[in-house]
């Protein structure tokens, strides 16, 4: 993914107008009545203070020139009303804007995450660049497309102000629209210049916050809690993040420091410009050229258009860095499908010959080395292929291949010989059951860690709370978890959490706190999910028992060995001993299929399965040799 560079993301004027085009369009699907009210309160706000100069010059003509009193009155009355309009539409607009963040925030996250799940495949999940990019369109997504919106609103607002003020002073003088403007161009010339720098600056320092949210987000994570602290890396990491700080803040403080400057030499131009547009002013006043209202008008427009200068370039800068934000967003919501689903994809029947892996080759970017080589392998239907290899072979990507997270560059995946690429992965995955080895440790309940396993079980309006509680529970004996679960504090309704703990002085939350289980608990869970969705036509365990103790892994392979048997299973493991039993058994190495064989031939053929299985099988024999002597004795 290709990052834009400073200049790209500080100026484009056509990135800018799409930005606040997709953000109106965002406020405008969330009801149009709120952004059409937003827009007529704002233009309210910003005719007001026109027309309160207004009136208080012709109240000060006819006092001058001794007018009527109902004339007077009912200019006063205007003042008044237009005062009390002033007054009021701030807490109108604020409530507003307030409204369409919190429609626009909640559209925008539900947008994300759509687009996010339409991604089929893993590849956009493993690539650093688009996981940055997630990220910061989740932070933005809330709130950037409501200020966005909100700051066109002002920026719309102080134009019609600054017109206003400048159409005024035309009726009057085309002299003094010329001062007024002449103290107000180079000031909105240099504060534009200023918002583009801020905003390139942001982008620079983006990587520097990213990684001092990085160290941030580390020492306050519980997994990295246990080795921060045996490490004593701490106070290192401290520093890392520390200094992350200095960095961005030095960037910040050159850009405050060169705003400052600026900002002062504008300042005393702009006054200049004013101050000698005054004294002309109060000049023509005396020689009769201006009424009293005339000037009062001048003085009114030059602090108006002034102000609402700052505010406009206020907003420009808000806006700018809210566009950059929100880009983002609308580039993870506009990015491509990972995978290709063809228009009409093929039905996934019910496995009925096998799978077959055929010529596949397979790289996770052109970048990176061959992750599989020219892979052939096949799993028959109703069979069980053992994988085995060393750390890195390519076991897990080939699960990932045969779950469609990813296609083959080159050769195919076949489902009864029909290519998963023809298919609807998310069909394909309904007939799928696994176990990964990264399995997911859900901050839910025990019934919904194992309920997710199939999601009908706990959505299907058809099954009753009776029934669901029953296939919970029965996924959860095959995979030994329901001792443990029957003994928590609610039973499947506990919530299971490393994070939810309650927080001492919390009051009486104590059903709501989280209860953390050991790894090999968690596992069983994770097994227990896979169980639920029992009847799939293809089981992948990768580790199932990685876990667990020596006692509870017999026992989960010995259940296993039963739920496998006449089903289509793919059993990755390290111990090779929970492997031997599998039919066929395959040995990955840098990729390649080395060796294929059932667990005699492959230990007759004394290749790599071999010796793999004779170290680990040694690393026990003395022992078990002493045990066998300990028994005869
Ligand atoms: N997302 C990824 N991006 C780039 N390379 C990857 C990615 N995932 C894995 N790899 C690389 O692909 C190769 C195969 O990795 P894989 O995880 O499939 O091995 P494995 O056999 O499952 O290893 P282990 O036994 O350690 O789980 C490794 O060299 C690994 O570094």
């Amino acid at each position: 993914m290709s990052e834009p560079t400073a200049e790209q993301a500080s100026g484009g004027v056509r990135t800018t107008v799409r930005g606040a085009g997709a953000a109106l369009a965002l406020a405008w699907q969330t009801g149009w009545y709120l952004p059409v009210t937003h827009g007529l309160l704002v233009l309210v706000q910003a005719v007001v203070p026109v027309v309160i100069a207004w009136q208080t010059k012709l109240i000060l003509d006819l006092l001058v020139t001794g007018g009527a009193t109902g004339t007077l009155l009912s200019l006063g009355l205007g003042l008044a009303a237009a005062g009390v309009v002033a007054a009021l539409a701030p807490f109108a607009v604020q409530y507003i804007t307030a409204e369409t963040a919190r429609r626009v925030g909640l559209l925008s996250q539900d947008r994300l995450f759509a687009a996010a799940e339409r991604f089929a495949g893993l590849a956009r999940f493993e690539n650093p660049a688009f996981l940055d990019r997630l990220r910061l369109a989740q932070q933005s997504g809330g709130d950037s497309p409501s200020q966005v919106v909100a700051a066109v609103f002002s920026l719309a607002g102080g134009i019609v102000t600054i017109a206003g003020f400048l159409g005024s002073l035309l009726v009057i003088s085309p002299w003094m629209a010329l001062f007024v403007l002449a103290a107000a161009v180079p000031a909105l010339a240099v504060e534009l210049r200023l918002s583009r720098a801020r905003a390139a600056m942001m982008w620079r320092i983006g990587p520097v916050e990213r990684r001092e949210f990085f160290f941030r987000d580390l020492l306050s994570n519980v997994q990295a809690a246990k080795e921060l602290r045996l490490f004593g890396v701490g106070p290192y990491l401290r520093d890392r993040m520390n200094r992350e700080r200095v960095e961005s803040n030095a960037q910040r403080r050159r850009m405050d420091q060169r705003e400052l400057t600026s900002q002062t030499l504008l300042g005393i131009l702009s006054a200049t410009i004013a101050g000698a547009g005054l004294v002309w002013a109060v000049l023509a006043a005396v020689q009769g050229r201006l009424t009293a209202g005339d000037l009062t008008l001048f003085v009114a427009a030059v602090s108006g258009v002034q102000n609402a200068l700052v505010q406009l370039v206020r907003e420009v800068a808000m806006a700018h860095h809210q566009l950059l934000m929100f880009d983002h967003y609308l580039k993870v919501v506009g990015s491509a499908a990972d995978l290709t689903v063809p228009a009409r994809p093929r039905p996934v029947p019910g496995l009925r010959k096998g799978i077959e892996f055929r010529g596949v080759w397979f790289r996770y970017s052109p970048e990176h080395p061959w992750a599989l080589r020219d892979v052939n392998l096949v799993i028959p239907h109703g069979g069980s292929l053992g994988l085995v290899g060393r750390n890195g072979a390519g076991k897990s990507t080939l699960v990932k291949l045969l779950c469609r997270m990813y296609d083959p560059e080159r050769g195919a995946v076949l489902w009864d010989g029909v290519d998963l690429r023809d298919m609807d992965p998310a069909e394909l995955r309904r007939r799928i059951g696994a176990v990964f080895q990264d399995y997911m440790e859900y901050d839910l309940t025990a019934a919904e860690n194992i309920g997710l396993g199939d999601v009908d079980v706990l959505t299907d309006a058809d099954t009753d709370d009776e029934a669901r509680r029953n296939l919970v529970r029965a996924a959860a004996e095959r995979a030994g978890a329901h001792p443990v679960i029957a003994d928590l504090p609610r039973g499947y309704d506990t919530l299971l959490s490393r994070m939810f703990f309650d927080m001492p002085g919390d009051g009486d939350e104590g059903d709501q706190s989280g209860v953390p289980l050991s790894g090999g608990q968690w596992q069983r869970l994770a097994l227990a999910r896979a169980y639920l969705r029992g009847q799939r036509d293809l089981l992948i365990l990768d580790e199932p028992s990685s876990g667990l103790d020596a006692e509870a892994e017999h026992e989960i392979h010995t259940g296993l060995r039963a739920h496998r048997r006449g089903r289509t299973s793919l059993l990755i493991s390290h111990r090779l001993g929970t492997v031997r039993e599998a039919e066929r058994i395959a040995v990955l190495d840098e990729g390649a299929v080395v060796e294929t064989g059932t667990h005699d031939e492959l230990i007759a053929a004394e290749g790599v399965y071999a010796r793999l299985f004779g170290l680990q099988a040694r690393g026990y024999q003395p022992q078990a040799d002493a045990v066998q002597e300990v028994a005869r004795s």
